[in-house]
């Protein structure tokens, strides 16, 4: 069986000055699966995330996505290719209400108010978040504000989800109810990619993982096989550890 690759980087660097935050980066995400995408601080995670989902441009290399090339399009055009992400610093507008934050997320697929609310409020039941529909975000708490982040890229009705620590700084049951629903937005159909920090959260979730380091695909496979890897064991923990 063939296996249906929805995004590709090929040969992906990004520079920023003198640094290499990405050098020659290949992954390929499979349709409809949970990828782990893990590595020490620096490794160029959120800058991969960044060039998928198009804040940045590669230096060099290219992306993609559902069989075209999306290497120079901007950002909002892949969105509605139907790239979603969420940031690790929450970016929900505090002053409006939970569900009027969404609805800038049902907006990307519906024209008028009524059908992007309408969407809205079914993304909200997903999420578990109806009861806050009405809260202004500047008072929901911590988790909820994550989840809300998850939310408003579901309502964009995404193909592929980018998750970039949703689960990070979470109560261990309050990442698990993060867990059961990034399992759910899988089982809906939505591919995911995501970084994470926590790995006895993320190994047990993830169908696959690929490591980066200083910028490199350092490993790449299945959750078991990539914890024994000696290169990524001496990666996080230092060499004396890999033998
Ligand atoms: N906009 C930028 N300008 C300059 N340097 C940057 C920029 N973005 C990232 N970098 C640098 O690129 C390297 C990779 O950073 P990146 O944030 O992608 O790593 P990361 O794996 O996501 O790290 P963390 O786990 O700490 O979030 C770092 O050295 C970082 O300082």
């Amino acid at each position: 069986m063939s296996i249906d690759i929805l995004l590709e980087t090929i040969d992906v660097t990004r520079r920023f000055g003198g640094l290499v935050a990405n050098r020659d980066v290949s992954i390929r995400v499979h349709r409809g699966e949970i990828l782990g995408l893990i590595g020490p601080n620096g490794a160029g995670k959120s800058t991969l995330f960044n060039l998928i989902a198009g804040a940045y441009l590669p230096t060099s290399g290219s992306i993609r996505f559902d069989g075209r090339d999306i290497t120079e399009l901007p950002a909002t055009r892949r969105c509605a290719l139907g790239i979603a992400r969420t940031y690790q610093v929450p970016r929900s507008f505090d002053s409006m209400t939970v569900l009027e934050n969404v609805m800038v997320g049902g907006f990307v697929r519906h024209a008028s108010s009524k059908a992007a609310r309408l969407a809205a409020l079914q993304v909200l039941d997903f999420t578990g978040l109806s009861r806050t529909a009405g809260t202004l975000t500047g008072e929901l708490t911590p988790p909820e504000k994550r989840r809300l982040e998850v939310a408003r890229a579901l309502a964009t009705e995404p193909k592929l989800l980018l998750l970039d620590e949703v689960l990070t700084g979470l109560t261990p049951s309050e990442a698990q109810l993060g867990v059961e629903l990034i399992r759910r937005v899988r089982d809906a159909g939505i591919t995911v990619v995501m970084v994470e920090h926590v790995m006895q959260i993320v190994m047990p979730l993830v169908d696959r993982a690929i490591v980066l380091n200083l910028g490199t695909v350092l490993a790449s496979g299945s959750p078991a096989d990539v914890v024994r890897d000696p290169a990524v064991i001496s990666a996080y923990l230092g060499t004396r550890h890999a033998a």
